[in-house]
């Protein structure tokens, strides 16, 4: 019987128990809102992932697959990364025997896709990942781009049950078996955020090229619980991402469970429960009461005859802040599939520096206090520019205050100080010179005429002769002047579409000769036939003239 999944393209990921499983069903459903066209796989051992945890993964995956369980009898290099619980890490390998896939992008299941990579699918190497943040000569085994084959595949199992495997796990052993032949993926494609290391400006430089972000280490977001902080504002916010696409599938289900006091909860929400209860216990009509004695100590003296609250419930509450942004398609794109709860998606990641001595006051302290588009430079610019006019409007008439708006701008860290003008913004920005007198100069001395300068005359028929197939109103000056601003734009554009085919080029490397690279950023029409004749020609013209003159 013919597999109908004979050659398909999917993105896999790996279970091995049901810690991982709120790890698996977010990076699901972030491909999925990512608007992804490619089927999703799971690889489950059945000795350690429940029935429970396989119903939910059949939710929202296209192919719950099971394999054996690879385990590394010679742990002994996995103590030196401290990492004991990656004993069947090498079950991985059995991606390579899924060959009734024609390729597989293989993603870790604590990895949140910000947009789906879809254009790894049409790579043309064999075998591509990106750089490890520990030793970037190597790569992580946590995003690969593979061709299932059985030769890689009986390769890798004979290492494995020697237990050759320099860490101890997969990444160890794959890296021995590749070595160099790896193609390298940017960075962008898996970014290892580390609370101990943050190349901070870097961070905000390219962040929004980010396509997927890895929680590599032991501490998992859902392990840390919804309002743990890292001490590290571009940690935390990642994690926050992580904790959108949770909320925008799973809060609303988790409340409703929680209010109707069903205990039914599948074990690897145990940590993440206790982290949603005390999120969520003032949200229910049940919850306060039971924690009045956490509430904290009264610091103001008009504490002590505030008004009675009146209950609320979940869902009453007024939208704080809209979901975490993204590059992404909006939730509504995810298919029948990801039918898990219809969240409508109004629970922002939130994250607070101490949620812990918070919680008595209430769910609203965990909502975040900044807008979820500061970090949007597109966004920030445009309020930048908007600020930037009412400024200017405003000075004329209020001079100093509009200088104190400046001072507060800058002492609220609102600007940031990477956010510098792309390649296609830059030649774009207006240049307004002083005007100087006609026929003086800055000291205002009378200039001699200039020699050679053609009368206005003669200069409006050189134009129209040089201008191919185009009539020039040779008497009519301000249709003159219109039709030489057209074709001063259509230049600009052309100059900017090269521009563009550069930019595509180099956001990827060009070497990794990524098809149909998603974000357009500037898409001019192709200046056609005449007309483009007619500039190019106006062109040359110009040119000569130029030379001409000097
Ligand atoms: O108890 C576990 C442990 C692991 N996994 C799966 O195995 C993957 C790898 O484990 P993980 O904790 O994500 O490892 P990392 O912290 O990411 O550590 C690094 O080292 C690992 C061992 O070499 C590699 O597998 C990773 O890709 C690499 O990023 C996970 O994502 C899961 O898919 C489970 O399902 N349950
Ligand atoms: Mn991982």
């Amino acid at each position: 019987m013919a597999d109908p999944s004979w050659g398909e393209h999917a993105y896999a990921t790996l279970l091995l128990n049901d810690a991982y499983l709120p790890g698996a069903l977010v990076l699901a459903h972030s491909l999925r809102d990512a608007g992804t066209t490619k089927k999703l796989a799971v690889l489950v051992t059945l000795d350690g992932v429940t029935a429970d945890a396989i119903v939910q993964l059949k939710t929202v995956y296209d192919y719950v697959l099971p394999v054996p369980r690879i385990r590394n009898d010679k742990p002994a290099n996995l103590y030196l990364m401290n990492r004991a619980d990656l004993h069947s890490a090498f079950t991985k390998i059995n991606l390579w025997k899924q060959t009734q896939f024609s390729r597989i992008v293989y993603i870790d299941a604590d990895v949140v896709a910000y947009r789906a990579p879809d254009e790894l699918f049409d790579l043309p190497h064999a075998f591509a990942a990106s750089p490890d943040i520990g030793w970037p000569d190597i790569f992580n085994t946590g995003v690969m781009a593979l061709t299932p084959n059985n030769g890689d595949y009986h390769a890798m199992m004979a290492m494995a049950e020697r237990g050759i495997s320099f860490d101890g796990a997969d990444q160890g052993l794959l890296n021995i078996h590749f070595k160099n032949n790896f193609h390298r993926l940017p960075f962008t494609y898996n970014v290892t955020p580390s609370a101990h290391y943050q190349y901070l400006p870097a961070y905000r430089h390219f962040q929004s090229s980010i396509n997927m972000v890895h929680f590599i280490g032991p501490d998992k977001p859902w392990r840390a619980g919804r309002s743990a902080s890292y001490g590290s504002a571009a940690y935390d916010e990642m994690v926050g991402r992580w904790w959108a696409v949770y909320d925008r599938h799973y809060r609303e289900k988790e409340i409703s469970q929680l209010a109707n006091g069903s205990g039914n909860y599948n074990q690897a929400y145990e940590s993440q429960k206790n982290a949603s209860l005390a999120d969520v216990k003032f949200d229910t009509p049940a919850g306060g009461s039971g924690y009045q004695s956490q509430a904290p100590r009264q610091i103001f003296p008009w504490e002590s005859h505030q008004p009675k609250p009146t209950r609320s419930f979940y869902g009453d509450e007024p939208e704080l802040q809209p979901q975490t942004p993204s590059r992404t398609a909006p939730a509504a794109k995810s298919t029948a599939r990801s039918s898990v709860t219809k969240s409508p998606p109004k629970s922002p990641a939130s994250r607070t520096s101490d949620n812990k001595s918070e919680a008595g006051t209430g769910s609203w302290t965990t909502y975040s206090r900044t807008n979820a588009w500061d970090e949007v430079p597109g966004i920030s610019k445009y309020a930048d520019a908007v600020e930037k006019h009412h400024r200017s409007s405003s000075r004329g008439k209020e001079g100093e205050e509009a200088d104190d708006d400046e001072e507060d701008e800058e002492a609220r860290g609102f600007k940031k100080v990477t956010d510098f003008p792309t390649e296609t913004e830059r030649p774009s920005l207006p240049v307004t010179p002083a005007p100087v007198p006609r026929g003086r100069d800055s000291t205002g001395k009378v200039l001699p005429a200039a020699e050679g300068v053609p009368p206005q005359s003669e200069w409006m028929s050189l134009h129209k002769c040089g201008v191919a197939d185009v009539e020039f109103p040779v008497k009519d000056p301000t249709a003159q002047l219109e039709k030489l601003a057209q074709q001063q734009s259509a230049m600009l554009l052309r100059k900017l579409g090269g521009h563009k085919e550069g930019f595509s080029g180099g956001s990827v490397g060009s070497q990794t000769r990524i098809a149909q690279s998603a974000p357009v950023v500037l898409s001019p029409r192709p200046v056609k036939g005449t007309a483009a004749a007619a500039t190019r020609s106006l062109e040359r013209q110009m040119n000569e003239e130029e030379s001409g003159k000097s």
